[in-house]
């Protein structure tokens, strides 16, 4: 997968170099590019932004840079990937939810770009033009608000990069993973088998792989009706069988 950033801060970005992303850049499993925004601009000052029509607090990002610098993405993109064009992900507050499906979807794309906005956001042409040319999502990490997009777009490269074949080295772990099938994960334990006398539940000791796959599946019922009675709501009754109703 080929993924494009475009930001102000493209230091920012330096955690994709590391763990497993970092191992699966240098594998070539995804092939990273970040571009500073500040590039695409032609004054002495390097100026991305502006101050908003209508009036307000704060600044608006201008639309002159990120044409160029989408312009760029796409041109040099398409030359690596073999034409096409990128679907283009922008970061913000006020977007659809970015969910564990969404990023399986993300996952399955060939290439994704995304734009990192700051100030009091992007100016709104930006992604009316964009749209002519290629998909546009605009996804949120949830209902609070940061100073930009760059720390989401850290986020949403993890979710969506460790769904890559080859990735995530055994992909029995991104089985049973929280949102992966609509419940929470079980909870943990490894050794010691007491801690600051603290045990461990008897079932996993047991060697019963059948029992103590029966309290993980409790487990991840209980947790998810406590935590996220939402997410329960939301299961398809069919995924769940008499033993699972019981708990
Ligand atoms: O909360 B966010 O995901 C987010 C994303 C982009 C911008 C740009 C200015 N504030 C932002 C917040």
């Amino acid at each position: 997968m080929r993924l494009d950033v475009v930001s102000i801060f493209p230091d920012y970005l330096a955690p994709l170099d590391l763990s497993l992303i970092g191992k699966a850049r240098r594998e070539g499993l995804v092939d990273l590019h970040v571009h500073d925004l500040r590039d695409f601009t032609h004054d002495r000052h390097r100026t991305v932004d502006d101050t908003p029509y209508g009036g307000g607090a704060g600044m608006v990002m201008r639309p002159e840079p990120w044409g160029e610098a989408l312009d760029h993405v796409v041109a040099a993109g398409a030359a690596a990937v073999g034409g096409g064009v990128p679907h283009l992900v922008v970061p913000g507050p006020g977007g659809r939810p970015f969910t564990q499906e969404l990023a399986r979807e993300l996952a399955q794309q060939p290439w994704l770009a995304f734009a990192c906005g700051r100030y009091e956001g992007i100016d709104e042409r930006v992604y009316d033009e964009a749209r002519e040319h290629m998909p546009v999502s605009v996804l949120s990490l949830g209902d609070y608000v940061l100073n930009g997009g760059e720390v989401a777009v850290l986020a949403m490269v993890e979710a969506i990069a460790r769904l890559i074949p080859g990735v995530i080295g055994n992909a029995e772990s991104l089985v049973e993973e929280s949102h992966e099938d609509g419940l929470l994960e079980y909870p943990v334990y490894t050794k010691p088998p007491v801690w600051r006398g603290r045990g461990i539940p008897e079932v996993l000791l047991s060697g019963h792989h059948g029992q103590i796959a029966r309290w993980r599946r409790d487990e991840r019922l209980r947790r998810t009706a406590q935590r996220r009675p939402d997410m329960l709501a939301a299961l398809d009754p069919a995924a769940l069988d008499e033993r699972d109703r019981a708990v």
